[in-house]
């Protein structure tokens, strides 16, 4: 539970969605999610962890290598966030929100003292109203970029803080049953009591540019499960995704905390 009773969410927004699946981070999408935070604040507290750092570096460099080499996406990624900052900045400031950066990466969350130091910094933040926006520290730790791990880094930060609801914003309206999937009529599973009960539906198909697939998102509800926290799987690409999922008026995959 977030400051005054309100409700806690951690929205992990991946390349996909922020992408809306082009080869350009959309200043609209970063504009939409502003307007619902907007919109929802006075019941709602979010924190946000964001990719797309090495998408938004992509659209002004091109490094030497065939930019899939582990160096190169961590030295793109180096390059893309204080842009990606700037994008969440220019476009939150407008609505009157305000904006700050955490990079995190898993080490920090073995040991007691740093797990300490997140939960302090990114409370104070909360408490005077800055959104907290996370990503993985790429020039330190490989592993998100390695296997799509944002969602594992959501996960860990949303266990730490406590949150309510984790939204996980991607580019399908939520978990596919396998079946729909190969006859390409993609129907979502709605509600998942038991989490081990999907791990039969998941294809290891991945985006052109997302990098976990929905195994990892699969892993991140897990571990969020086990803490006692709800996973929603929602398509960040629609308008509106956050509110239409809170007012169930949007198809997308609900993870209960219980079984
Ligand atoms: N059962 C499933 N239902 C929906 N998507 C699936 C399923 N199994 C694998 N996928 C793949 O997972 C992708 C989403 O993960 P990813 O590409 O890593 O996106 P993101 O950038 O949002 O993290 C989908 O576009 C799809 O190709
Ligand atoms: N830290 C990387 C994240 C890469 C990643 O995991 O992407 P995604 O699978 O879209 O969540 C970046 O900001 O580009």
């Amino acid at each position: 539970m977030g400051k005054l009773g309100k409700k806690r969410v951690l929205l992990k927004i991946g390349t996909n969605a922020l992408t809306k699946e082009t080869d350009q981070i959309s200043r609209g999408k970063i504009e939409d999610i502003g307007r619902q935070i907007s919109a929802l604040k006075d019941d709602y507290e979010f924190i946000i962890v964001s990719s797309g750092a090495i998408a938004v570096a992509k659209q002004f460099v091109k490094l030497e290598g065939n930019g899939k080499e582990i160096n190169v996406k961590q030295a793109l990624a180096a390059i893309g966030q204080p842009h990606l900052m700037r994008i969440f900045h220019d476009n939150f400031w407008e609505l009157g929100l305000l904006t700050s950066q955490c990079l995190l990466s898993y080490a920090d969350f073995e040991r007691e003292i740093s797990r300490q130091n997140i939960m302090n910094t990114i409370n104070v933040l909360l408490e005077n109203n800055y959104i907290p926006i996370i990503n993985e520290n790429d020039t330190v730790a490989t592993d998100e970029i390695k296997f799509g791990d944002n969602d594992k880094l959501a996960a860990l930060t949303g266990c730490l803080l406590n949150v309510d609801l984790v939204i996980i914003a991607t580019n399908t309206d939520g978990i596919y049953t396998k079946v729909s999937m190969n006859e390409n009529k993609q129907k979502t599973i709605q509600l998942v009591e038991d989490i081990d009960k999907l791990q039969s539906e998941i294809s290891t198909d991945k985006s052109s540019r997302g990098t976990g697939g929905m195994q990892s998102k699969i892993d991140a509800a897990r571990i969020l499960k086990n803490n006692n926290i709800e996973t929603w799987i929602v398509n960040g690409i629609d308008d509106g995704f956050i509110q239409k999922a809170i007012n169930n008026e949007i198809t997308f995959t609900k993870i209960l905390n219980k079984n």
